[in-house]
C-alpha cells in the first residue's frame, strides 16, 4: 500500500431500478434473504430512474460511512453489513500507476470506504429504492475492489441488501431463481433478454404517492409468510408455471400473454397481502380506479393493450404494448387525472416527455379539451383532479454502468467527503 495517507480511490457507478412482473413476496430465509419462488422483473431505463453511488477509499478514512441523498446513514445494519463483508472478502489487488497506489488483497480486510447514493426518485414509497440502491452498492464496490466475479454472483451478493436488488444487476428482462441450496450460493439473477429484444414497450408509472408507506416490504412479506395460507399455495403451485409461460411470453414478445400474467400476478400479490393478518392494504383507491379503467379498455379492444403492476405501494406501474397505445394511454390518464390548476404540466409528465407529444397534447388547454374515452359508456365519466403526483414516462432499460465522469462523482476526491 502507498504510504502516503492522503490518496482516495474512487469508483462512480449508475444502476437502474426494476418492477417484477412475477412478484418475490415470502423469504425462507431472512438472514441470507433467501426467496419462496422465481420472480421476473423489467429494469428500467436509468435515465429516468436510477441511482448513483460513489464509493471511495482511502488510508485517511477512521471508519465505513454512507451519505443517502445528502444525509449520514447508519451502516451498522446486516444488510450493509452483510454486503460489505461480502465483497471484501472477495476483493483483489488494486493499482493506479498515475496516482502511485497499490492496494493488495490482504490490505482491504483494514480499509475503511466511504459511500455517497443518490436516488433520483422518492426513497421507500414503492419505487424500489431499496433495488437500484444495493445493486449499486454492490456494483460500485466490486469495480472499485476489483472484484473477478460476473453480475449473476455479484446479483447473489446485492440479494442480502434486498432481494429485489438482485435483479437491477442486468438490463431488459431478469429472472431470480430461487435456488435450493442452504447457503443461498445459487439464489441468483440472471438475464432473460436484453432491454432491445422488446424495445416498443413504454411504461407509465403512475406516482400516486410519494410519501413512506407504512408496511414495508420486508415486514409485510414476514407477516404474509406466518400467516398466509395463499402465499403457500402461490409459491407452490402458482409461480412455478407463471414463470414458463412469463419466459415464454417475453422470449415471443407475446403482449397479450406477457400483460394477463402480469397483471394476474399483482393482483394475486395483493390478495396475498389482503389474506395476511393483520391484511396489509398497499394499494388505495386511486390505484384500484387505475385498474378498472385498464381493464375496461383492454376488454373494448378486444385483446390486452396495456399491463399494469404495483409493488408494495400504491403507485402503478402500466406497460403500453407501443408508443401509439402509450400516447392513448397517457391521454386518458391525463383526463380521469388531470394535475390540480397550480401544477405544471411540465412538472406532471417527467421522462420521456415526448409520449406527450405523440398524444397531441402541448399544454393544460389540450388536457381541459380531452374526451371521455368510448369504453366509458354506463356511468358519468369523474374526473379526479390532483389524485396523482405525477407520471413518469420510461421504457425498459440497461444494467449497472461505471460512470468515468468524475464530475458526477458524489464524493470530493481530495477529501473522500460529500460534494
Ligand atoms: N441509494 C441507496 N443506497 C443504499 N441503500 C438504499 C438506497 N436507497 C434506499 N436504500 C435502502 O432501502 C431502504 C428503503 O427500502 P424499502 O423496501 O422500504 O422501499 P423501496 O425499496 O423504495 O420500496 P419497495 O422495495 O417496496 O418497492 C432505505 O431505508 C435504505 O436502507
Ligand atoms: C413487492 C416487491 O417489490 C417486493 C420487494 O421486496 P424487497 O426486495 O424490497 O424486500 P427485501 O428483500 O426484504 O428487501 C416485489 C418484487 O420486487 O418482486
Amino acid at each position: 500500500m502507498a504510504d502516503s495517507k492522503k490518496w482516495v480511490l474512487m469508483a462512480t457507478a449508475q444502476t437502474p431500478t426494476n418492477i417484477a412482473v412475477i412478484k418475490y413476496w415470502g423469504k425462507r430465509d431472512e438472514t441470507l434473504i433467501l426467496p419462496v419462488n422465481d420472480s421476473i422483473s423489467v429494469t428500467l431505463d436509468p435515465s429516468h430512474l436510477c441511482t448513483t453511488t460513489t464509493v471511495a477509499v482511502s488510508p485517511g478514512f477512521e471508519q465505513d460511512r454512507m451519505w443517502l441523498n445528502g444525509k449520514e446513514i447508519s451502516l451498522s445494519g446486516g444488510r450493509f453489513q452483510s454486503c460489505l463483508r461480502e465483497i471484501r472478502s472477495r476483493a483483489c489487488d488494486v493499482e493506479d500507476k498515475e496516482k502511485g497506489i497499490k492496494i493488495e488483497k490482504k490490505d482491504w480486510e483494514k480499509l475503511h470506504v466511504h459511500i455517497a447514493s443518490y436516488n433520483n426518485f422518492p426513497t421507500a414509497a414503492g419505487l424500489a429504492s431499496s433495488a437500484a440502491g444495493f445493486a449499486c452498492l454492490v456494483f460500485s464496490l466490486a469495480k472499485l475492489m476489483n472484484l473477478k466475479e460476473n453480475p449473476s454472483q455479484l446479483s447473489a451478493i446485492a440479494r442480502q441488501g434486498s432481494g429485489s436488488a438482485c435483479r437491477s444487476l442486468f438490463g431488459g428482462f431478469v429472472k431470480w431463481i430461487m435456488g435450493k441450496d442452504e447457503n443461498g450460493s445459487d439464489s441468483l439473477a440472471v438475464q432473460l433478454v436484453e432491454e432491445e429484444h422488446w424495445n416498443e414497450l413504454v411504461i407509465i408509472i403512475a406516482v400516486v404517492s410519494a410519501r413512506q408507506k407504512e408496511t414495508s416490504s420486508t415486514s409485510g412479506m414476514r407477516e404474509s409468510v406466518e400467516t398466509s395460507l395463499l402465499l403457500q399455495h402461490r409459491a407452490k403451485e402458482i409461480v412455478p408455471k407463471r414463470i414458463v409461460k412469463m419466459e415464454e411470453a417475453i422470449k415471443n414478445r407475446d403482449f397479450s400473454s406477457f400483460a394477463q400474467l402480469t397483471c394476474a400476478d399483482s393482483n394475486q400479490f395483493h390478495a396475498v397481502c389482503l389474506d395476511t393478518s393483520p391484511p396489509i392494504f398497499y394499494m388505495n383507491d386511486t390505484s384500484h380506479r387505475i385498474i378498472s379503467y385498464v381493464e375496461k379498455w383492454n376488454r373494448s379492444e378486444g385483446s390486452p393493450q396495456v399491463a399494469y403492476t404495483f409493488d408494495a405501494g400504491p403507485n402503478a406501474v402500466l406497460i403500453a404494448r407501443d408508443r401509439q397505445v402509450a400516447a392513448q394511454l397517457l391521454r386518458r390518464l391525463l383526463f380521469f387525472f388531470p394535475p390540480n390548476s397550480d401544477t405544471d404540466l411540465n412538472s406532471y409528465v417527467l421522462g420521456d416527455k415526448s409520449i406527450l407529444h405523440d398524444a397531441g397534447i402541448g399544454g393544460s388547454k389540450d388536457v381541459e379539451a380531452l374526451q371521455c374515452p368510448p369504453e366509458i359508456t354506463n356511468v358519468p365519466a369523474q374526473k379526479y383532479t390532483g389524485e396523482i403526483n405525477n407520471f413518469i414516462c420510461t421504457k425498459p432499460g440497461r444494467g449497472p454502468v461505471l460512470l468515468s465522469d468524475e464530475s458526477k462523482a458524489l464524493l470530493n476526491l481530495e477529501t473522500g467527503l460529500p460534494k
